[in-house]
């Protein structure tokens, strides 16, 4: 059978929240890591999830990563192609989003392309073309002060036009709660001025719901996880897809490990409450800038705490101590050192039998996965809404939670971990 819907996620733990929806929402899914081969095997899924991490590679790479997982998508029978971007956009001016959207839409002669990253589960709502994260807009949210994807203006449409070749236009809540035909009319409306982007409002998930349904016939949707609700029904009402479930989700019995390289409030405030209850242990980057074998120093000692006990490392730090080593190695560096040493635990513990990990970020989500040499990832159950457990599968058996920075209560590590047998 073909897939019917293929999604491009600009990185893993926005890959592996789009794949928990649309599970949730009774699709066949898998997540696979990067464009695969052009045998890959995925087995019965209907709906595929390719994870990049494009979010902040140079924009060219972006293009072409994303225009290689759209052909692949198309080849194995894609009929809608969904390019899945943050909840909070994570785009500068210099940003990914409009560049690839652009590319997406002129390889499929797209018309216009919806934006939508609302997420309102998670507090990420769109009201006149403005991005809120809780009650604050987003450029007053934690998010202005992140490591590598500030942002400075909250105003949706703006943002795309700072970065694409098109013209960005709004779609109001008042015409959203009208219903999907409201949508279709102004959408067409928005084709006729020669606009080439929608913002969408979306307050509830009654209005993605009604925007998934106006959505059916578009063949580029773009936007968080959030947009991904209604999708599952249109192909449903078309008889494209069935309510067979096919998870093998199995996890393993493996030791724990926490890394965490997110620097989010949210991601802070879990490592606190896990760090009152587990031992831990911090990345020192100024040994690591000074060529030290932090990697052995680290994984000796998480080998050496109690086998029953979960260890903790991380990178983490709030946003005056992120500047000062931004401002001591540049921005890219510090991040890719932090990357590059996470990740280098995660291989050296899996080995170790560490093979429960959770990792807190998405740039170090994509750096551990690919480390790990994980090629694709089955949905297991939810631990945070947009955080599943995921089963590697493949060659290593690993269980992984991937869990976007800003995502999950105050008590998410040990959530993740009651979760599993
Ligand atoms: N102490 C630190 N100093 C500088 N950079 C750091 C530090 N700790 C982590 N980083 C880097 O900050 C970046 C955090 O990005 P990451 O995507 O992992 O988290 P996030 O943005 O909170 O999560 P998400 O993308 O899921 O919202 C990574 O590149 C990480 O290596
Ligand atoms: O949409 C979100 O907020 C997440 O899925 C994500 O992309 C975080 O990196």
């Amino acid at each position: 059978m073909p897939i019917v819907l293929g999604a491009i996620a600009d990185d893993f733990t926005g890959a592996t929240d789009l794949a928990n929806t649309l599970v949730s929402e009774g699709m066949r899914v898998v997540q696979v890591i990067g464009a695969p081969e052009p045998d890959a095997s995925y087995g019965d899924a209907e709906a595929v999830v390719v994870a990049l991490k494009s979010r902040t590679a140079p924009v060219e790479e972006a293009i072409a990563e994303s225009l290689a997982a759209l052909s692949w998508l198309q080849s194995e029978g894609a009929e809608q192609i969904l390019f899945k971007y943050c909840s909070t956009f994570d785009s500068t001016p210099q940003g990914n989003i409009g560049p690839v959207a652009d590319a997406l839409r002129d390889a499929m002669g797209c018309e216009l392309a919806l934006i939508c990253p609302a997420f309102p589960k998670n507090g990420r709502t769109i009201y006149n073309g403005v991005l809120f994260v809780g009650e604050a807009p987003l450029a007053e949210s934690p998010m202005k002060d992140h490591p590598l994807t500030p942002m400075r203006d909250s105003n949706l449409m703006r943002l795309m036009d700072a970065q694409s070749a098109g013209k960005t236009g709004l779609i109001p809540a008042p015409i959203v709660q009208q219903g999907a035909e409201a949508i279709r009319a102004k959408t067409a409306a928005l084709i006729a001025e020669g606009l080439s982007y929608a913002v969408i409002d979306a307050l509830d998930e009654i209005d993605l719901r009604t925007i998934g349904k106006a959505a059916a016939d578009h063949k580029l949707i773009t936007g968080g996880s959030g947009i991904a609700l209604g999708l599952p029904d249109n192909f449903r009402a078309r008889g494209k897809i069935t309510s067979r479930q096919s998870g093998t989700f199995r996890a393993t019995e493996g030791r724990a490990l926490i890394l965490a390289g997110s620097c989010s409030t949210a991601t802070r405030a879990q490592l606190a409450q896990a760090k009152a209850k587990w031992p831990y242990a911090k990345v020192d980057i100024d040994k690591v800038a000074a060529g030290e074998d932090v990697v052995t120093q680290l994984a000796d000692w998480a080998k050496a705490q109690p086998v029953d006990s979960p260890a903790i490392i991380y990178g983490s730090a709030d946003p005056e101590e992120v500047a000062a080593i931004q401002k001591r190695y540049g921005v890219t560096t510090s991040g890719q050192m932090m990357e590059d040493t996470l990740s280098a635990l995660a291989l050296r513990l899996a080995d170790a039998g560490f093979d429960r990990l959770v990792v807190a970020g998405g740039e170090t989500s994509g750096a551990v996965v690919s480390a790990l040499e994980i090629k694709m990832l089955e949905i297991g159950p939810e631990i945070a809404p947009g955080v599943p457990w995921t089963q590697a599968l493949g060659r290593r058996p690993l269980t992984l939670a991937l869990k976007s920075g800003n995502f999950g209560q105050p008590s998410f590590f040990e959530d993740a971990l009651k979760v599993l047998p």
